[in-house]
């Protein structure tokens, strides 16, 4: 776990704990008996801490974290013991660090005396997106070497430094070049004793004049940015207390916030949320198809075809990935409008310091626009990105499939369509997959990918690397109408115009959802993804399934149906685009969404018009409705064999809709309300609502409930043993 080993006069402790070096018990009581060891050699004049393979550490093992029992009872070698020995050590100790020094790897290296780095380092405290804060007085030594106002900023954001950033701050001594090891041995050759100052904790916090000042517009700031949520909080309360308190106080107190935090239910939920992220990638249809054995086909060019919204926002995914872009449009006209949409999003990255203007040209230039779809014969992958419409991408599938080399991977965008049935149109079924972007494409990290029925794993495996390659975080499904995120999301939204029409208006129920936690309530994520789209999908799969929908619809084929938003349609409302929708806008396009009292007349005259009598529906009932409706759905995609394990659904509801980090996901959620009561209150609801078939609970939801034990997340899915889409 830590190797130790004698280069002359200097002991190197190398932390060993693959892939990525986390503190684990056992490797914390390696480098304790590492350093102590080179305390009671004489022959040892100094110490260096180098990590084994691609990082240095990064930081405490998340997977030993729920034991905070193990915490609370100060028992064993900690990480603030093993700093200690570190810290009050004669022999100067030197931390080498290359890849990445988080967290708690980061106070190590801070306990350390003296500090190296290769360039490419990166040096941070993420500890805040895992819902606590770097408990081992991380909080107390990053100001003493950088003032309060730079160590609030990284410890309350999380967000790392670059070596030459740390060294600008102070953090780094010396940046190396060369090989780190010998450059770090050569350095600790160089050093005889421990200047006082070199032990943080004897350093008083530099540039705190304005410290109030600064607290006080970042509480407001969390507030308002990261509404609902403790850890940035008492992250900074704790770098305050570096300033308000002497370091032994300090500590102290930073122990007291961690602590609040480590057994809060945010924590876990956010902890919850790091390893499904990595479980959600982990794809596994059979033996000889996974992410582990199924080789990807390099994708060294690419094309998309349209180059509306959707398409110039995957197109600056995939050009600022570095992946030249062929971008398809049919008429010049509608190409130019295209062009102009990457230039202006790439612009604003120039704005935001994220490119400079030359690179953002030189990404310009791997770009080529074209009408003509002939030019995409050699490229590697095609992502479609043409209107829903099923016999339109048909159309064009077969196109490409005469056009394009055969081993090219044909992707679409569609949000709901059944792959299969694009698949169908081509002689390369294996080669078509659905790559379901998020708006704004560029911007939002999910990637819902779809498999069909015969897409192969080469084609999966090809899709998922690029994925990551363009920042994505991908997620696997299997194909049906909706996938995972729209089937779920559907109930969800449609369970709130049901509210709607039994007594709220719009902006309550948002206003309850954005309290829970939601980025943006329903009603105005409708008006930013636009009340015409929602309209023609319904339209179309109206005609599709052969009924006539109308504003007087109350029921379509038994099922309770609400046509408010089919009113706010037809009354010319298409959303934030026109200025008005669920609600009135300051302008076309416009952010600032204002109470509209016209669309409330719509919606108390429909009710008037169907002789419905609205009632007070409380917070609860709300909440309930809609995130019970999803988790449901959520059970019989995993029951569909849609989704395979919880974590996707939950990936899915993270990244695609905003749902707050710190409830982990829907089905997260129901695991922390419990899943009998969540079972209970469906049947509730089915009872009350018996003519919506969301309320018809899942059987494995019904199955794990009356199970009779607290089932936890990892176990769901045996209660699931034979996954099938014959309800499809
Ligand atoms: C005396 C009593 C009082 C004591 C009180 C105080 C005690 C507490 C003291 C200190 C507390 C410190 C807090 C921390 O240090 S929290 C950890 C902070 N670190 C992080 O958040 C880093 C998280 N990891 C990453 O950012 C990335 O994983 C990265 C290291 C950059 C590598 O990224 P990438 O190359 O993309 O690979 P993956 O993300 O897929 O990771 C590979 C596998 O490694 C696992 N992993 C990564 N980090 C950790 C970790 N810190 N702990 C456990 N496992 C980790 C990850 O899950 C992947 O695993 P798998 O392959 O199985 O999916």
């Amino acid at each position: 776990m830590a190797e130790y080993k004698e280069i002359d006069s200097v002991a190197v402790i190398e932390l060993k704990n693959p892939p990525a070096n986390a503190l684990s018990k056992a490797l914390v009581t390696g480098l304790n008996n590492g350093v102590k060891r080179a305390i009671d050699n004489p022959r040892i004049k100094s110490i260096v801490l180098i990590g084994n393979g691609q990082h240095f550490s990064a930081g405490a093992d998340i997977t030993e974290f729920p034991r905070v029992a193990d915490v609370t009872s100060k028992q064993g070698v900690s990480l603030l013991t093993v700093g200690d020995v570190i810290e009050s050590c004669n022999k100067p100790v030197v931390s080498a660090i290359h890849g990445v020094c988080f967290g708690g790897g980061l106070e190590i290296a801070l306990f350390s005396h003296y500090r190296l780095a290769v360039q490419s380092a990166k040096l941070g405290f993420p500890e805040v997106s895992l819902g606590i804060l770097p408990g081992a007085n991380g909080t107390q030594r990053l100001p003493r070497v950088v003032g309060f106002e730079v160590a609030m900023d990284m410890i309350v954001s999380g967000k790392p430094v670059s070596a030459p950033q740390a060294l600008q701050y102070g953090i780094l001594d010396k940046i190396v070049d060369g090989d780190l090891l010998t450059a770090a041995v050569q350095f600790a050759k160089t050093l005889n004793t421990v200047p006082h100052d070199r032990r943080l904790k004897n350093v008083p916090v530099p540039n705190s004049e304005n410290a109030n000042k600064h607290f006080e517009e970042k509480l407001a700031k969390i507030k308002q940015k990261q509404r609902g949520y403790i850890a940035p909080i008492n992250c900074l309360k704790a770098v305050k207390a570096s300033v308000d308190l002497p370091y032994s106080e300090g500590v102290t107190k930073e122990f007291q916030l961690f602590m609040e935090l480590m057994s809060s239910a945010q924590a876990r939920g956010q902890q919850y949320s790091f390893f499904s992220e990595r479980a959600a990638t982990k794809w596994y249809l059979s033996a000889s198809k996974n992410y582990k054995v199924s080789k990807d086909i390099p994708v060294k060019t690419a094309g998309v075809i349209g180059a509306g919204t959707m398409g110039s926002g995957i197109a600056v995914s995939l050009l600022t990935s570095g992946i030249p872009v062929i971008l398809v449009e049919q008429d010049s006209k509608n190409l130019e409008r295209g062009i102009e949409l990457i230039k202006s999003i790439l612009q604003g990255g120039v704005k935001l310091k994220r490119m400079t203007q030359s690179q953002m040209n030189q990404i310009l230039q791997i770009l080529q626009p074209t009408t003509k779809i002939e030019d995409l014969q050699s490229v590697d992958l095609i992502i479609e990105a043409v209107f829903e419409n099923l016999k339109l991408k048909q159309e064009l599938f077969s196109k490409l499939d005469k056009i394009c080399k055969r081993d090219t991977v044909l992707c679409s965008n569609t949000s709901t369509l059944d792959i299969d049935k694009i698949a169908k149109s081509t002689s390369r079924p294996e080669k078509v997959v659905g790559t379901h972007f998020f708006a704004p494409a560029h911007i939002m990290p999910l990637l819902e990918n779809v498999y069909g029925n015969h897409t192969s794993a080469e084609t999966i495996a090809t899709v998922m690397k690029l994925s990551k390659k363009i920042r994505k975080i991908p997620v696997l499904v299997k194909t049906c109408h909706g996938f995972v995120a729209n089937r779920t999301f559907f109930e969800y939204s449609q369970e709130l115009r049901f509210v709607v029409e039994e007594g709220l208006l719009p902006n309550e129920v948002d206003d309850i959802l954005e309290d829970f936690g939601m980025p943006m309530g329903v009603f105005k994520v409708n008006d930013l993804s636009g009340i015409d789209v929602g309209w023609r999908i319904r339209q179309e799969q109206a005609i599709a399934n052969g009924f006539n929908l109308t504003t007087n619809t109350r029921y379509i084929n038994g099922e309770r149906y609400c046509a408010i938003a089919d009113k706010i349609f037809q009354a010319g409302r298409y959303g934030r685009k026109t200025g008005k929708g669920w609600y009135q806008y300051d302008k076309p396009g416009g952010r600032v969404a204002m109470v509209d009292p016209n669309v409330n007349n719509i919606i108390l005259n429909h009710c008037k018009e169907l002789g419905l009598t609205r009632r007070k529906i409380s917070t609860q009932e709300v909440i309930e409705r809609c995130m019970f409706a999803a988790i449901n759905e959520g059970f019989r995609c995993l029951e569909d064999g849609i989704a395979s394990k919880p974590e996707e659904i939950d990936t899915i509801w993270l990244h695609g809709f905003g749902f707050p980090r710190y409830r982990g996901g829907p089905m997260f959620y129901a695991s922390q309300v419990g899943l009998r009561k969540v079972y209970e209150r469906i049947k509730y609801y089915q009872k009350h609502f018996p003519e919506t078939s969301h309320w018809i609970a899942s059987e494995m939801l019904q199955r794990i409930a009356e199970s009779g034990r607290n089932v936890p997340i990892s176990e769901w899915t045996k209660f699931n043993p034979t996954p099938t889409s014959s309800r499809l």
